[in-house]
């Protein structure tokens, strides 16, 4: 059970520019949050080595990190990694694999949670894309409204290429950023685009250089909405998103997604990709 510590520090994240802002920490293994008193913009660090697979665990505690910034009236939110190479390797292969079914039932539905929150969130959001963002990473990247990625990096949903078909939902996510056409050939594709390619398509709205830059441009981007009425922006944004939140139900994707994963040919791909992963 996440239990969110605030306590006041001196923030160490975001280098000497950032470093005399106070801030408030709520924080637990998997995910760091700190707000910065001069800004009011929460920072939601996923911290689970060695790639920030996604597992019930982890899921749950974004899950807590998002209602602490929703509760807290946060300016904005920025989700980041602390790892180097990866933003996250999106779901956790062993949740699904071989799963437990009670387990498999929970972690489905905390997923669920998670991208209603934050997908559907009032307060603005900007990814930080430090490191590569595979399929459940790319998710959570593209439910923010803002992305600032590193050069050199990956991002994409590649479920086809695993034998896998991404939820519906997970498309409504991409079709929010990009035109369908792109989307329909990269679901198909299950394409993995560069940075620079994802930059040139829309995927991603900026290229910098290191992890501080990333977190100044996506404080950058939330600032943008300082004058703006804090309700009527929210109001706009939910409305504009509606209609992809109100497409999931809920139930019917947890019942699909609990047959397809335990169907033997589905278990197998993802038994083999696991392997594959290993062996690399
Ligand atoms: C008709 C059929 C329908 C079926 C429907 C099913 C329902 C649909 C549901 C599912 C939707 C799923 C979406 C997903 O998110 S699936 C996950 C997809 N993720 C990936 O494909 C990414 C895989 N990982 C990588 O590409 C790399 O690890 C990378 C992120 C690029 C990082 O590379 P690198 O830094 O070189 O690290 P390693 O590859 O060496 O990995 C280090 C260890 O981490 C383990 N690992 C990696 N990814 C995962 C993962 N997603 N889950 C669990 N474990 C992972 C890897 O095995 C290494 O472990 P070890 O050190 O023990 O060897």
């Amino acid at each position: 059970m996440f239990l969110p510590r605030i306590v006041k520090r001196m923030s160490p994240l975001l280098g000497s520019r950032m470093s005399l802002n106070a801030c408030r920490f709520a924080s637990t293994d998997l995910v760091r949050t700190e707000v910065d008193d001069k800004t009011g913009i929460a920072v939601v660090t996923m911290n689970r080595k060695p790639v920030n697979s996604l597992n019930l665990e982890l899921l749950r505690e974004l899950s807590s990190a998002l209602d602490a910034v929703e509760k807290n009236k946060s300016r904005g939110m920025i989700l980041a990694s602390s790892l180097d190479t990866v933003f996250s390797a999106g779901l956790d292969i062993t949740e699904m694999y071989k799963p437990d079914q009670a387990r498999l039932k929970d972690f489905w539905t905390t997923l669920q949670e998670v991208w209603l929150k934050l997908f559907g969130s009032g307060f603005p959001t900007a990814a930080a894309i430090n490191g590569h963002a595979p399929a459940g990473g790319c998710l959570l990247a593209m439910s923010c409204e803002y992305r600032v990625m590193r050069p050199n990096l990956t991002i994409g949903l590649n479920e086809t290429q695993l034998g896998i078909v991404a939820p519906s939902w997970f498309m409504s996510t991409m079709e929010n950023i990009l035109p369908r056409r792109e989307v329909e050939l990269a679901l198909t594709l299950g394409k993995m685009f560069s940075t620079e390619k994802a930059h040139e398509i829309g995927l991603v709205d900026e290229i910098v250089d290191t992890k501080e830059e990333a977190l100044a441009k996506c404080t950058e981007f939330i600032q943008l909405f300082a004058r703006v009425p804090r309700e009527a922006r929210a109001l706009t944004k939910q409305s504009f998103r509606r209609e992809a939140l109100q497409k999931l139900d809920r139930d019917q994707d947890l019942q699909m997604f609990i047959y397809l994963v335990n169907q033997p040919q589905v278990q197998k791909g993802l038994g083999l990709y696991f392997e594959s992963l290993k062996k690399k």
